[in-house]
């Protein structure tokens, strides 16, 4: 039972200062600080819960985010959770058309963050009053209920309400049996953390060889910086991993369209399953090229970390411009726009690799994707194209989430990895929550971490 109004909202600047380790670096965000807006919705009901969200950001424009957060925060304070979540596609609408915010987005960049951040605050607060984490409140939901929380303005042409309907009442038969595959097994996982641009090859080796001996299979690589740098890395992650381990290559919109071909046509003796985001992500024709120019060299095209809304991956799906769908937990509009792009990948057959790569990141999508596989997907195969193109590929399981191995000591409901899966989250929530001791330590600029680092730059 939903219950209370909501009395206080609150939003802090966390920020990890990873840039010093080469952590999370790519050819495009060469010094990345993991960071969050972080939010805190408070209510009047006497159980004391609290709602946690976060927006993923990379450390400056963090306070920007912040603001943006404390723009939209009129559409929550004194609101009944029950109000909102009894008609969460009208609250989805109010805060995504407020008559005057809405110029500065609309439904993309920082004001689409800050609605992230909010509405994830939302979800993990409802499924918490339910007692379930949040993928077994999707799970159980009704599909009627469930279609009801999203937004299908701008995605009608692909995806009407009663399609997305029919994809979840079709997904109910089975249901019992997958879920208990991913209380047993887990959802497959890929590790990041070995190959970020700014680590050495000595580091990339060690970090490589533990992840072997761990039980890792699938690995991606950083790319698009220098092509003989590229080269000799993929050279020596492949030799490492040998031919049948799966690789994954990213460039982080590094490219130029052709450049991002004859790139590729480089790197393709590497055998990578995909190439991630190798050009613009509002590109999407150019995706599509890419796309069409690489399926004979068999890598598929993987983006969406950067996309900024559903109408974005619409047209990716229409353009078939991806082979992998990669969905984001907080640059969507929350798990309302994410769930409609999980149903169009359906439709469009498509499997949906989320993107984590941040911090917060793994703890969030792997609710998406553990939903998905039990209620929509109902797979982890990948698509045949890739199978009757490169048959080495038919014992590789292409539907997996990323997974990066950093900051989840600063969350109190970390993930659960177990042989290179990830299990099922079993508290209640959204697993948001941030440990009050690191949210205070990396609190920008006052927390104690940067009070030092800002004070050592100064000196
Ligand atoms: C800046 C981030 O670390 C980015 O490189 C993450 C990413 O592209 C991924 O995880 O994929
Ligand atoms: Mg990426």
């Amino acid at each position: 039972m939903v219950r209370g109004r909501i009395s206080r909202l609150s939003v802090r600047d966390v920020r990890f200062p990873t840039s010093l380790g080469g952590h999370g670096s790519d050819a495009m965000h060469t010094d990345p600080d993991y960071s969050a807006a972080y939010v805190v919705l408070e209510t009047d009901a006497e159980d004391g819960l609290k709602g946690y969200g976060i927006t993923f950001t990379l450390g400056k424009g963090t306070e920007v985010v912040v603001c943006a957060v404390n723009a939209l925060a009129p559409h929550l304070l004194n609101k009944d959770l029950g109000d909102i979540v009894g008609d969460f596609r009208g609250f989805y609408r109010q805060l995504t058309s407020d008559g005057q915010l809405r110029w500065i987005g609309p439904e993309k960049g920082v004001v689409h963050l800050a609605t992230a951040a909010v509405l994830n605050a939302v979800w993990d607060l409802w499924a918490k009053q339910e007692g379930k984490p949040l993928w077994k409140l999707l799970v159980d939901m009704d599909p009627r209920k469930l279609v009801s929380c999203l937004d299908f303005r701008y995605i009608t042409d692909v995806l009407t309400e009663e399609e997305a309907y029919e994809i979840l009442r079709k997904g109910q038969v089975g249901k019992k049996e997958r879920e208990e595959q991913m209380l047993a097994h887990g959802y497959p996982a890929y590790t990041t953390s070995c190959a970020w641009l700014g680590y050495s090859d000595a580091t990339l080796k060690q970090l490589c060889s533990k992840a072997l001996e761990d039980g890792w299979t699938r690995f991606k690589v950083k790319v698009g910086a220098d092509l003989q740098d590229d080269i000799r890395r993929c050279r020596l992650i492949r030799n490492m991993i040998g031919p049948e381990k799966t690789l994954m290559m990213d460039a982080n919109q590094r490219w130029d369209v052709p450049e991002a071909v004859e790139w590729m046509a480089k790197l393709a003796e590497f055998k990578p399953l995909w190439i991630e985001e190798p050009t613009s992500p509002d590109d999407i024709l150019g995706h599509a090229t890419i796309s069409k120019a690489l399926v004979p060299l068999g890598i598929g095209v993987a983006t969406g970390e950067q996309c900024h809304n559903r109408v974005i991956f619409k047209q990716l799906l229409q353009a078939k411009a991806l082979q992998f769908l990669q969905i984001d937990s907080c640059r969507l509009g929350s798990v309302n726009e994410n769930l409609s792009v999980l149903l169009m990948a359906k439709k469009f057959d498509i499997p949906v690799c989320p993107h984590a790569g941040g911090v917060g990141l793994c703890e969030l999508v792997q609710h998406l994707i553990i939903f998905d596989f039990i209620s929509v997907s109902a797979s982890l195969k990948d698509r045949i194209w890739l199978h009757l193109l490169v048959p080495s590929y038919i014992s590789t399981c292409a539907r997996m989430c990323e997974y990066v191995d950093h900051l989840h000591e600063h969350f109190k409901y970390p993930v659960i990895i177990k042989k290179a899966s990830y299990m099922p989250p079993k508290d209640a929530g959204y697993s948001t929550e941030m440990k009050e001791e690191s949210v205070k330590k990396h609190q920008y600029p006052d927390g104690e971490v940067w009070e030092k680092l800002l004070a050592a730059q100064v000196n």
